[in-house]
């Protein structure tokens, strides 16, 4: 059984529809890139999927079961962790107390430190600074604060990252994919998009292009490179 399964997914904002018919499945382990051109739904599939667009239809399952229509909080404690794009972080409290935050739902102390200790070891530049206040993080630092965040809910199954690469150096995003590899390598699911075409093919299992709020090519990320007309059009190559 796949863990993520969505399909015939329409969704979009007020009366406007921005997703048009869209099908993805996901299996466990998996590390899957949605890539393509900025203000085409990719974002807007991400917010559906974690049930914060009221309006979606279609249907989404996560492990076999329905979360079409279930409260964002109640998906997130199924297991789904989604860190949106931004650095959505409290820029006024400390890194420790960000973390703890996104513990929120562990029913106690024992598990929250658990997932600290996760997230200090993935992240050992969060635990030395653990006391700073997050305004004064760089944006590398900032970045690992949110997927830290997203990642202290504990058991989660889907990991889902908006643009992990986004505004960062290229230095500081081999450091974001050296992390997200190793939470893959723990047999973590991982659902990521991505703009940046090349970040994430390079790392992904398997890649959808989004176009228009539908998936225009599906496939495995060596057949990209092969396809000249995906090329052409979608990576101004
Ligand atoms: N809150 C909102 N209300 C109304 N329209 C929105 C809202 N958020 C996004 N949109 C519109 O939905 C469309 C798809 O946006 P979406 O953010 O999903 O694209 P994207 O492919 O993820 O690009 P980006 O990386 O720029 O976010 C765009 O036309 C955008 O203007």
């Amino acid at each position: 059984m796949p863990l993520l399964e969505v399909k015939d997914c329409h969704a979009g904002y007020g009366t406007g529809s921005i997703l048009n018919g869209i099908d993805l499945t996901v299996a466990k382990g998996e590390l899957i890139g949605i890539v393509g051109p900025n203000g085409h739904g990719k974002t807007t599939l991400l917010r559906a999927i974690s049930g914060l667009l009221p309006r979606t239809q279609g249907s989404i399952a996560l492990n076999g079961r329905s979360i079409l229509g279930l409260a964002p909080e109640k998906i997130a404690r199924m297991g789904l962790a989604h860190v949106p794009q931004g650095d959505l972080v409290y820029k006024n409290m400390t890194i420790l107390e960000n973390l703890l935050v996104g513990g929120y739902a562990n029913r106690s102390d024992a598990r929250s430190q658990a997932q600290l200790d996760k997230v200090f070891a993935l992240f050992p530049k969060l635990e030395q600074r653990a006391e700073q206040i997050a305004s004064s993080l760089s944006g590398g630092e900032r970045r690992m604060l949110g997927i830290g965040r997203g990642l202290m809910m504990g058991d989660c199954r889907l990991l889902v990252l908006d643009e992990p690469s986004l505004g960062l150096a290229p230095v500081v995003i081999d450091q974001i994919y050296a992390a997200i590899d190793e939470l893959r390598a723990t047999g973590m699911t991982i659902v990521v998009v991505e703009e940046n075409i090349a970040r994430v093919a390079n790392h992904a299992d398997r890649l959808h292009l989004m176009d228009g709020g539908h998936f225009v090519w599906s496939g495995v990320p060596a057949e990209m490179h092969e396809n000249r007309k995906i090329i052409d059009t979608y990576l101004g190559a």
